[in-house]
């Protein structure tokens, strides 16, 4: 700030001098009439300030006292001197020029304002001065009157300032209202740059970047209007620019400042670089502790690890699953906890994908992490204490700034659970659950790997589809508990029966599947089953029942019958439903000509179906006779189908099961009862006495819940009267469902029909039911009466039902008598009502009368012999 200058900016705080603008007024004398030389010398004169007026060669033409004072010259030694002997020698050429220009273009102007301005005192030393130049045209020219101002104290005072904002250890800068730096230390210059010079006099924001610039003005603004201390940049983004156009960030203080009455704004500037250094470590820091805790406390086990899978660290949870302590981990390469076979195969699989080369090392596990989707899947750690962990491990690539891996991270959590949890599952969906046997999913793998192996060592398999003969019979009658008891028993004593190589299959319900490998097909084989079927039969006891159960068993032989696990299953099937056809309890080994009876049963339900619509069936009737007075007091309806299959007679006994099978029962059950309501009513008619028509009913139609209100129907058309109907149930109906059988009894009861137990003795030897279900009747089945003459047995056990259901009010009749010994003995054990190809036939509706006349004109012969005899 050495040098002498003119103009605004600099290093000193300019300020104006009102009394220059005063004097001025006062002084031009070319405005003001009457002004002389006189009058203007006592103007100048009287001026508090040093006044000197100068032509235009520059010469001093008047100088107050004031002006004396200052710089130690008599005003004569002044005048007529050239105004530059009051100014230091190294500026008076540069203030020839200047004033050559003020007086081109005289302007009223300050000098030296915030420059250092210097006058040259009489004694050679120097003073700082600031000048105010006025142009006075006076005596047809131009003068210029100086008011000089000794500014030594403001000086002195500035300079302290600017002493004390040097020694600052901050950046320090000082800025006039309208924005131009006037004082800067040299941290400022350090900071930003560029030198004091070049930002004496800049605008400040030539050191803010662009995109601030439009803002600080508008604050630089505000802050003038209300000049206060304040901080600015704390907290926000703040920069300054540097001269090499970088930005720096910075923090600033701004203070007021007044001198005179001028205001500056003091700003202190603070490059926070290093703050802002330390704090984004600080946070670093932070991110890393709260990154390092996350990491211990998480339960998954992370180990990092170098591209070359050499672990760099590890959590405690890795430690933990693993065993190994972090600095055991650390340095290792990860395939240390890694299964070898494990890694063997899927480097097996991956090279099988890829087409290349693939070693069972680290790359294997990476295979798919290493590219950008994290690679998640299922393996095995080996932990330090050879323990294999089932993990579900994710594996990411960790990539520096540039992008490129340089490690990954493994993330892993133990699914042992799951891994068991799943098992558990597979188990139940391949086992049965009450038995664990294999169920049909699993046994038709094993069926089909059997079949591989036969086919490898030309053995033959079969394959034995076993039914529990009235199972569900056990299962309603002795509850469920004990049920499933037999079924466990049945199992443990096939497993026991078979070979580790064969399977013992539960398909659900009653039936078991076995597949027993490299058979013998001859008698071997036969043998086999005989055990097998023995072994199912053996009495056990339940719960304190004394239980017997046969089976109905089919087999069929891999190759000979199937070569494919569906087929051979569902021959074994057809085997076995051959066997119960063939009266259960029995094996049947499968023809093809049982496919034929398969398929001739479906062409007999097709058959039937067109019968039963066309009216092409017939119910016949066979007489039920009173063993007490021998008359015709009933009959039982019957179904016939007299041109059944090619214009030949089919038997119930081959179409009921078709039937029943089919669905069809259920049109043809009811077409029967209407029938024989029909009929038996029109008998009654015509014999003018009542009769009774019993009708069977089979399971389907005794299962639908409206079937008491077919009946009433069937009554309420007939005309019949209800106890004039009995329905003919069969033992294993009351079996089934208890519950609801005795709701259909009772709802039968209701409308005054007839029950009646069907083919009675075959089923049960529990006759609990007898009491529990409300029925009217029984008819012992033609099994016992058949060889009631030549079995005691027989006898006995119709002995027993009969006194047993005359004690419950229930009466007897005896069907299948033949003979008349039959029906003596019969009669003689007072059976009440008999059935039988002795009395008659099945016969139609029209030869039903004729037929029971027959009857009882016999029995009339036959009472009078009796009485002749007796007489
Ligand atoms: N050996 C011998 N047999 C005799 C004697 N007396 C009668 N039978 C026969 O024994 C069967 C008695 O009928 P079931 O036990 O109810 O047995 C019936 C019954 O279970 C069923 N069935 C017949 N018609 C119907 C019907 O309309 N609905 C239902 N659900 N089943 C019917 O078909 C079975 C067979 O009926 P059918 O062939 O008519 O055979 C009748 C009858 O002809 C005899 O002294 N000796």
């Amino acid at each position: 700030m050495s040098e002498y200058g003119y103009g605004m900016g600099g290093g000193r705080i300019a300020r104006a001098d009102p009394n220059i603008a005063d004097l001025t007024s006062k002084v031009a004398g070319s405005e003001v009439p009457g002004l002389d030389q006189h009058h203007v010398r006592e103007v100048i004169e009287a001026a508090p300030n040093a006044m000197l007026m100068v032509n235009s060669r520059g010469e001093i033409v008047l100088a107050n006292s004031q002006a004396e004072k200052l710089f130690g010259h008599t005003r004569d030694e002044l005048l007529r001197k050239r105004i530059e002997v009051l100014i230091p020698r190294r500026f008076r050429q540069k203030h020839e020029r200047y004033r050559g220009g003020f007086f081109t273009r005289p302007d009223t102007r300050a000098m030296g304002a915030g420059r250092d301005l210097y006058g040259l005192k009489k004694d050679g030393s120097e003073v700082p001065i600031e000048i105010g130049l006025n142009p006075i045209n006076m005596f047809d020219g131009v003068f210029v009157l100086a008011s000089i101002i000794d500014i030594t104290e403001r000086k002195r005072a500035e300079d302290r300032l600017r002493l004390v904002i040097e020694a600052a250890p901050n950046a320090m800068l000082m800025v006039n209202s309208r924005g131009e730096i006037v004082l800067v230390n040299s941290q400022v210059e350090k900071l930003f740059g560029h030198t004091r010079d070049e930002l004496l006099g800049q605008r400040i924001e030539s050191l803010i970047p662009e995109r601030f610039r439009h803002h600080h003005k508008q604050y630089r603004g505000g802050f003038f209007a209300r000049p206060d201390t304040r901080a600015m940049g704390a907290g926000r983004d703040l920069y300054g620019l540097k001269k090499d156009g970088t930005e720096v960030p910075i923090e600033i203080g701004l203070n007021p400042l007044y001198t005179g009455d001028e205001h500056f704004v003091l700003a202190s500037v603070i490059d926070i670089t290093e703050r802002l250094n330390a704090q984004k470590l600080q946070r670093a820091v932070q991110v890393n502790t709260l990154r390092q805790s996350i990491l211990d406390s998480l339960p998954f086990s992370i180990i990092a690890t170098n591209t070359d899978g050499i672990i760099l660290t590890a959590n405690p949870a890795a430690e933990r699953m693993l065993g190994y302590s972090r600095q055991e981990l650390i340095g290792q390469s990860v395939l240390m906890i890694h299964d070898a076979r494990e890694l063997e195969s899927r480097a097996t699989v991956l090279a099988h994908q890829t087409g290349r080369i693939i070693a069972p090392n680290f790359q294997v596990i990476v295979a798919a992490g290493s590219q950008d989707a994290a690679d998640e899947r299922e393996w095995t750690y080996v932990c330090k204490d050879d323990r294999h962990v089932p993990v579900n491990l994710a594996i990411t690539a960790m990539r520096d700034d540039s992008g490129t891996v340089n490690g990954f991270l493994k993330v892993a959590y133990d699914i042992t659970e799951r891994k068991r949890a799943e098992a558990f599952i597979n188990h139940l969906a391949h086992h049965d659950a009450l038995t664990d046997l294999p169920n049909r999913t699993m046994l038709l793998g094993r069926l089909e790997k059997a079949i591989r192996q036969s086919q490898h060592h030309g053995g033959p398999l079969a394959v034995l589809m076993i039914d529990l003969d009235h199972f569900k019979q056990v299962n309603d009658l002795l509850g469920h508990p004990v049920g499933d008891q037999l079924l466990l028993n049945i199992a443990n004593r096939l497993q026991s029966r078979v070979r580790d190589a064969d399977t013992v299959a539960r398909l659900g319900g009653d039936e078991f599947v076995l597949v027993l490998t490299e058979i013998d097909e001859g008698n071997k084989f036969l043998a086999t089953v005989e055990r097998i079927m023995k072994a199912i039969s053996e009495p056990m006891s339940i719960d304190g029942h004394e239980l017997v159960i046969t089976p109905s068993i089919g087999g069929c032989v891999f190759p000979t019958d199937g070569t494919d696990a569906t087929t051979l299953l569902k021959y074994a099937d057809t085997a076995m439903y051959c066997a119960k056809s063939a009266g259960r309890s029995n094996f049947q080994l499968f023809t093809p000509g049982m496919l034929k009876q398969a398929e001739e049963k479906l062409v007999m339900g097709t058959a039937l179906r067109h019968a039963i619509e066309h009216h092409e069936l017939e119910v016949y009737y066979q007489p039920e006779i009173s063993l007490w007075d021998g008359t015709v007091i009933g009959m039982e309806a019957l179904a016939r189908w007299p041109n059944g299959l090619n214009g030949v007679a089919v038997t119930p006994d081959r179409f009921i099961p078709v039937a029943e099978e089919t669905g069809l029962i259920l049109q043809l059950g009811e077409w029967v009862l209407r029938t024989a309501c029909r009929d038996c009513a029109a008998m009654e008619n015509r014999l003018g006495r009542r009769m009774r028509v019993a009708v069977n009913v089979s399971t389907r139609q005794f299962q639908q819940k409206e079937w008491p209100t077919v009946v009433r129907r069937a009554l309420e058309e007939s005309g019949l009267q209800p106890h004039s109907l009995e329905i003919e149930i069969t033992e294993s109906m009351l079996m089934q469902n208890t519950e609801e059988s005795a709701e259909m009894l009772h709802a039968l009861r209701r409308l005054g029909v007839t029950v009646v137990v069907d083919d009675f003795g075959t089923g049960y030897s529990s006759l609990s039911y007898l009491t529990r279900f409300p029925i009217d009747k029984i008819k012992i089945d033609r099994s016992f009466v058949r060889d009631l003459d030549t079995d005691a047995a027989d006898a006995a056990v119709i002995n027993a039902i009969i006194a047993m259901a005359h004690s419950l009010d229930i009466r007897v009749v005896a069907e299948g008598v033949e003979t008349e010994q039959q029906q003596n003995y019969l009669r003689a054990r007072a059976c009440d009502e008999a059935q039988g190809l002795r009395y008659s036939q099945a016969v139609s509706i029209d030869e039903l009368q004729s037929v029971m006349a027959k009857i009882e004109a016999h029995r009339l012969r036959h009472l009078r012999c009796q009485a002749l005899t007796a007489r």
